[in-house]
C-alpha cells in the first residue's frame, strides 16, 4: 500500500465557495466517540447528495492530490477480489447513486484510459504550485502514481456506502499521518486535483460536474482530517522499530524482529506499514509473524522480490541494529472470538505469517476451536516456516498442518484446498498471493463456506507487499 496518500489544498484562484473557500477544512475534529462520530459521518456524507447549492466554480487549472492506502476499502471480511461475484447466490440489487456519485463516476470513467497522464499532471501542479509538500512523497514517483487513481476510484466506488466509505477514509486519514500530512494540505490537493479531472475529463466536465467534485472532495476529505486528529491524540504518527534478530531462511527469505521505541498495540492478523533508512518515504505492507508478545517485540516475514526495494533492501541488506519506521498497525483479518467456529486457514508463502499470527492467538486464548492450515509453497525449499508450524501442531492437539508443495502435488492450494471439506462450519483466513487468494476464495464458496465468513486482506495491499 503505500506512498503518501496526502491531500492538500488551498482555496484555489477560483475557488468561491463561502468560508475560506471549498476544501478548507471548517470544522474542529471531533470528539472521539465512535458511536456518535459515525453517525455524524454517516450524516455528512449524505449531506454530500444534493443537498444545497453548487459550491462556486473551482479553478481547472489546479493540480491532483494523493489519496492513498487502499488498505481496507471495505473490512477484510467482506472483501472478495475485484470483480468477484458468487455465481450461485443471489447479488443484492445495488443501492441507488446519488447524482454526484453518479457524476464522480462518470468523471473517473472518462479520465480512467489517461489515468497515468492525469495524475502526472496532478503531481507537477501540486509540486509546482506547493513545492513544500514534495518532501512528503518518496524520491521516485512510480507507485505513488498508481495509488492516487486506484484510492480515487476505491472512495467512488463506495461513495454511496457509508460504513464501508468511512472506514475507509479514517482508515487512510489515520495512516497519512506517517507522512506529515496536515489538515491545510489538503485544500492544495483537492485544487490540483480537480485540475487534473477537469483537464482530463474531456467535455464531460462542467460546473455542476465541479461542483459535485468539491462537495464530494470536501466531505471526504474532512473525514481524513478528523480522523488523523482523533488518532493523534492516543498514538504516534510512527513509530522508530531497532533490529534485533534478522535470520536468513532461504536465499530470499529473511525472519526479521524489531523493537519498537514505544508499545505498539495491534491484533493477530493484522499488518503495518514499513519505512526502511534506505529508501525514504518508501512504505510497504507487512503482516505480523506472531500474535503480540509479552516482550512487545514484532516479526516480520519478508521475501526479496526483483526490483522490490524495500524488500532486498531488508533480507540483504538490513542487519541488527538498524533502526526502520513502522506505520499504524491495520487490517480486519483477526480472529472473532466470540464464535466457536473452527478456522480454516490458507497461507502461501511469506502469506503463512499473519496465519502463524492467527494459530497463536487460538492458542493464547485458550480455545480448543479446531484449525485447519494449509502453507502452500512452490517447492519444499519455500516452505521455510515449516518447521515452526509443525512445532505448534505438535504442542496443540485441536491444530492440523498441511503442507501443499506445487511441485509434489502438482497443484496449487487451492485445488488441495478442495480435496478436503466440507468446510462449511468454518470461517476462512487466506493470505498470499493475489492469484491465491482470488482461486481460494472461489474454491472455499464452492465448498459452502459463505463469503460473509471468508477473510483476507485486499488484493491490491497484498500487490503492495510484494514490492
Ligand atoms: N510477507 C507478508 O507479511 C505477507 C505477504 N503476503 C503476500 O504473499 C505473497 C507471497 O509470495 P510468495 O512467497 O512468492 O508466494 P508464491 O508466489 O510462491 O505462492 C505461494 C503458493 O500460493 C499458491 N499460489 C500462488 N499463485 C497462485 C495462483 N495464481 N492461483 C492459485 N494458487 C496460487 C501456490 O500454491 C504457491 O505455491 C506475496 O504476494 C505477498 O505480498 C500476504 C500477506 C502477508
Amino acid at each position: 500500500m503505500d506512498a503518501p496518500t496526502t491531500a492538500s489544498a488551498d482555496s484555489g484562484s477560483s475557488g468561491g465557495g463561502e468560508d475560506n473557500g471549498w476544501f478548507t477544512p471548517h470544522r474542529q475534529p471531533e470528539p472521539s466517540q465512535d458511536g456518535a462520530r459515525e453517525t455524524r459521518e454517516g450524516n455528512r456524507l449524505a449531506g454530500m447528495r444534493p443537498v444545497g447549492r453548487p459550491a462556486a466554480g473551482l479553478s481547472t487549472t489546479g493540480g491532483g492530490s494523493a489519496v492513498e492506502e487502499q488498505r481496507h476499502a471495505r473490512p477484510a471480511h467482506l472483501m472478495l477480489p475485484p470483480g468477484y461475484a458468487p455465481v450461485d447466490r443471489p447479488v443484492p440489487p445495488a443501492p441507488e447513486a446519488s447524482p454526484d456519485a453518479i457524476l464522480v463516476r462518470r468523471t473517473l470513467a472518462e479520465v480512467g484510459p489517461v489515468a497515468d497522464k492525469a495524475t502526472s499532471y496532478f503531481y507537477a501542479l501540486l509540486f509546482v504550485r506547493h513545492p513544500e509538500l514534495r518532501a512528503l512523497f518518496p524520491a521516485a514517483m512510480d507507485t505513488q502514481r498508481d495509488r492516487l487513481f486506484k484510492a480515487l476510484l476505491t472512495a467512488a466506488e463506495h461513495i454511496d456506502d457509508t460504513e464501508v466509505l468511512v472506514a475507509y477514509l479514517r482508515n487512510l486519514g489515520r495512516g497519512h499521518r506517517k507522512y506529515g500530512t496536515r489538515a491545510e494540505h489538503y485544500p492544495a490537493v483537492g485544487e490540483c486535483l480537480l485540475g487534473a479531472l477537469s483537464r482530463f475529463a474531456g467535455e464531460t466536465w462542467d460546473a455542476t460536474v465541479e461542483a459535485a467534485w468539491v462537495r464530494t472532495y470536501t466531505a471526504l476529505s474532512q473525514i481524513m482530517i478528523d480522523a488523523a486528529a482523533e488518532d493523534e491524540r492516543r498514538a504516534p504518527a510512527w513509530w522508530h522499530a531497532e533490529i534485533v534478530a534478522h535470520e536468513l531462511r532461504t536465499s530470499d527469505i529473511a525472519v526479521i524482529t524489531v523493537r519498537p521505541d514505544q508499545p505498539y498495540p495491534f491484533l493477530a492478523g493484522q499488518y503495518t506499514t514499513l519505512e526502511t533508512p534506505w529508501w525514504p518515504r518508501v512504505w510497504r505492507h507487512y503482516s505480523f509473524a506472531s500474535s503480540p508478545r509479552s516482550d512487545g517485540l514484532l516479526s516480520f516475514h519478508v521475501k526479496a522480490v526483483p526490483a522490490g526495494w524495500v524488500s532486498n533492501a531488508l533480507v540483504h541488506r538490513a542487519r541488527r541494529g538498524d533502526v526502520v519506521r513502522l506505520g499504524p498497525p491495520a487490517g480486519s483479518m483477526t480472529v472473532d472470538h466470540t464464535s466457536d467456529s473452527g478456522l480454516l486457514c490458507l497461507g502461501g508463502g511469506t502469506g503463512i505469517a499473519p496465519i502463524k499470527a492467527l494459530v497463536e492467538d487460538v492458542a493464547e486464548h485458550g480455545d480448543r476451536r479446531r484449525v485447519e492450515v494449509f502453507y502452500g509453497a512452490r517447492t519444499g525449499h519455500d516452505l521455510y516456516d515449516i518447521d515452526t508450524m509443525l512445532r505448534m501442531q505438535q504442542s496443540h492437539p485441536w491444530l492440523e498442518v498441511r503442507p501443499v508443495v506445487d511441485q509434489q502435488a502438482h497443484l496449487q492450494l487451492p485445488d488441495a484446498v478442495r480435496e478436503y471439506g466440507p468446510w462449511y462450519e468454518y470461517d476462512a483466513y487466506l493470505s498470499g498471493p493475489p492469484g491465491m487468494i482470488r482461486s481460494g476464495v472461489d474454491a472455499l464458496v464452492d465448498n459452502g463456506i459463505p463469503s460473509e465468513r471468508i477473510r483476507h486482506d485486499a488484493v491490491d495491499e497484498v500487490v503492495a507487499a510484494g514490492q
